[in-house]
């Protein structure tokens, strides 16, 4: 009984991490730690097989696929792999593979390639032409991200010279390491929260709804695995990865053949040495069987083939000591503490900042100044402290390290709910709060002011040149000369970006603005949905909540934004300078915008998609099954049960007829 009750916990536990890092894109603990429950559980099954589950984590890849995308069905299950973290444990699966493979298993070749450490990507080619770009998902069906996939660059849209019958290929796409730092930066800037690392973040970008928020992400692609294919193309793992470069897809040039596991080992200790040196993460080896028919003797378990493995190098760990906790003051007036570090060298780079989140991290931790600590990084994220490993000798310690006033201002530091764990400044013209705005608001996520970074921003606050937003638009060539290091040339340039400026989208805009709640995607759905800044300033609190993609939160925060007496005189300001303050190209209508369709059964007029892509571009969302929040389920011939589920729940019905009026399709 006992056994049973941890076994379930620990279910329930590692499925809450699961969702975190799958469907949010936000982990909660680092993937070792993550790995060591699995591990644990995965043991616990083991010794008590009467209370083995088909559902468990230990048997099921990913996490089900994200709501908001419509769904595909893998042709060939898409596989987890197998972690080793020692060599031993890998000289224990080459005498697994060797007993499974007989006598043809003690000399076996390998394919050993870089773990490249972003999001799998299966890409369905047709008659040689891209037609399906899907996320692996629960491995047997994934979201459909075909438009995301189309818009990067690395992806061909068309094989050269490559197979007419149906292909699958499996690769990762991933983001540079200086791309992630740039997007991080960026969400800092923002007060968003940050992505743990690349891969996260390359997730975060893969699901967004705007094709155009992917392209600007520039993501890279490696093909690495075979999916579905006609038979006799392949002889091994090698001649794939040949044969698909050959035909314009993009293979990692450092993949090598080992005749032998000793080789093997070599080639993960030279990577784990040498992984700094690339310029994307990597988080390991995988290791395969290289000949297919070996592979196919072998197959696969419930989660991952039994002929690879993936050697995951260690944590990117160091120790040093605390100098002191400083705090900084963000957008919204947060303020947060810092450790300042004795400079340390950790994974390839000096850290002397690590993050301590708030100040109740600090409690828990139990950290104070002059403690050696024991930092980590994950990806390439601001380090964070994990643990105090030996505590300052000398020095008072301090009770509480929560300032009483603002270390940029002066004013009063509060806590607004007792329940929060936020301190902030109340003073809204703190020059710390207003430089941080600026930052953001000039940032490449929203209104991308060429020049306009944080040193330039610091100045024209501190010489008290701009207070407000609208007052960079009223700034002339001759106030930049004011600024140190800006002569002619400089000045000229940075005028013109902001002139620039004035034209971009209203998602830009107001992402910019900084309104709380409302990051880089709400803005787009809030753009999209309303068109202009007018039209969005007049809407109801119903108006909001009856997007499908808003919730309360942001509902009520844009409302109370657009109340205010400042933000009118703002947005008069802004028409003055002659923003643009619109959402060009949506044809956006006002019977579909911000409503969640769901399909079922075969439409007559239309493929799926051409349907589809018309809710979407209109303004609305499609989604996979049907919710309360469903606002249309378009019913076609031979519908299936989303059907019934929708009489349940009294979703209004459409046929394709009315569907089509409704878009204009038909008149
Ligand atoms: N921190 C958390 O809370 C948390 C939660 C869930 C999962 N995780 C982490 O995610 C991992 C599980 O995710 P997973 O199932 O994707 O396993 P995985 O990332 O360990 O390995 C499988 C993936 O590796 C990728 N890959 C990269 N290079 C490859 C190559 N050359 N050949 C084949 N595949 C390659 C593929 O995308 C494949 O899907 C765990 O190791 C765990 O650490 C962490
Ligand atoms: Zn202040």
């Amino acid at each position: 009984m006992e056994a049973k009750k941890e076994i379930e916990k620990l279910r329930r536990e590692i499925r809450h991490h699961e969702y975190q890092y799958y469907v949010l894109d936000q982990p909660e603990i680092s993937d070792k730690e993550y790995d060591d429950l699995l591990k644990k559980l995965g043991d616990l099954e083991a010794k008590h097989p009467q209370w083995a589950a088909p559902d468990s984590p230990t048997r099921r890849v990913g996490g089900e696929p994200v709501a908001g995308f419509a769904t595909v069905r893998h042709r060939r299950k898409m596989y987890s792999l197998d972690n080793a973290y020692t060599f031993d444990e890998i000289m224990e699966w080459r005498q697994r593979v060797a007993k499974a493979l007989g006598a043809a298993g003690t000399k076996v070749e390998f394919l050993a390639e870089l773990k490249i450490d972003g999001v799998s990507v299966n890409l369905t080619y047709e008659n040689g032409a891209l037609a399906i770009g899907a996320l692996r998902g629960d491995g047997e069906t994934g979201e459909d991200v075909t438009s995301n996939i189309k818009t990067i660059r690395a992806i061909p849209l068309v094989l050269m010279d490559g197979p007419k019958s149906l292909i699958e290929v499996r690769g990762e796409a991933f983001m540079s390491r200086k791309d992630f730092l740039d997007m991080n930066s960026e969400r800092k800037d923002s007060e968003l929260p940050l992505f743990a690392n690349p891969r996260n973040a390359t997730a975060g970008t893969l699901k967004t709804l705007d094709p155009k928020v992917v392209s600007r992400r520039r993501l890279l692609f490696y093909a690495h695995s075979l999916g579905d294919c006609a038979p006799g193309i392949f002889v091994s793992q090698k001649d794939f990865i040949d044969k698909v470069r050959s035909w314009g897809v993009p293979v990692n040039p450092q993949s090598r053949v080992c005749a032998d596991i000793e080789e093997v080992m070599d080639f993960c200790r030279t990577w784990q040495e040498k992984r700094n040196t690339l310029d994307y993460e990597i988080d390991g080896i995988v290791i395969k069987v290289n000949a297919l028919d070996q592979q196919q003797r072998l197959g696969e378990t419930l989660k991952s083939p039994r002929w690879a493995m993936a050697y995951k190098f260690p944590a990117q760990q160091a120790t040093t000591k605390i100098r002191r906790i400083a705090v900084s003051v963000g957008r919204t007036g947060v303020l947060t503490p810092v450790a300042e570090l004795e400079p340390v060298a950790c994974a390839g780079v000096t850290i002397s900042n690590a993050t301590l989140h708030n100040f109740d991290e600090i409690v828990r931790l139990g950290v104070h100044e002059g403690d050696r600590v024991l930092l980590e990084r994950a990806g390439d994220v601001i380090p964070k402290v994990v643990k105090v490993v030996a505590q300052a000798h000398t020095g008072a310690k301090k009770s509480s390290y929560v300032p009483v006033k603002c270390p940029s201002c002066g004013a009063a530091v509060i806590k607004e709910k007792e329940e929060e764990v936020a301190y902030r400044c109340v003073n809204p013209l703190c020059p710390a709060q207003v430089e941080r705005r600026l930052i953001h608001f000039a940032s490449r996520a929203a209104m991308d002011i060429e020049g306009m970074g944080e040193a330039v921003v610091q100045q024209l606050v501190r010489q008290k040149l701009v207070r407000d937003f609208s007052d960079i638009y009223h700034l002339a060539k001759n106030d930049f000369l004011k600024l140190e290091l800006f002569k002619e040339k400089k000045a000229q340039n940075l005028y013109e970006g902001i002139q620039q400026s004035k034209g971009r989208p209203l998602s830009r805009l107001l992402f910019g603005l900084g309104i709380r709640h409302v990051g880089e995607k709400a803005a787009e759905v809030l753009a999209r949905t309303f068109g202009t800044v007018d039209r969005l300033a007049e809407a109801t609190l119903d108006d909001l909540l009856n997007i499908h993609e808003v919730g309360e939160a942001i509902a009520s925060s844009v409302h109370d934004f657009f109340h205010r007496k400042e933000t009118s005189i703002l947005i008069g300001k802004f028409r003055h300078a002659g923003l643009n303050m619109k959402e060009p190209g949506r044809q956006v209508s006002a019977a579909l915008a911000g409503k969640a369709f769901v399909f079922t059964g075969e439409l007559k007029h239309l493929t799926r998609r051409a349907a589809e892509e018309l809710v979407t571009s209109r303004g609305g969302t499609v989604t996979s099954s049907v919710s309360k929040k469903t606002s249309f389920v378009v019913v076609g011939e031979n519908p299936g049960s989303k059907y019934d589920q929708a009489r349940k729940l009294n979703v209004s019905i459409l046929d394709e007829e009315a569907f089509r009026h409704m878009t204009g399709e038909k008149r």
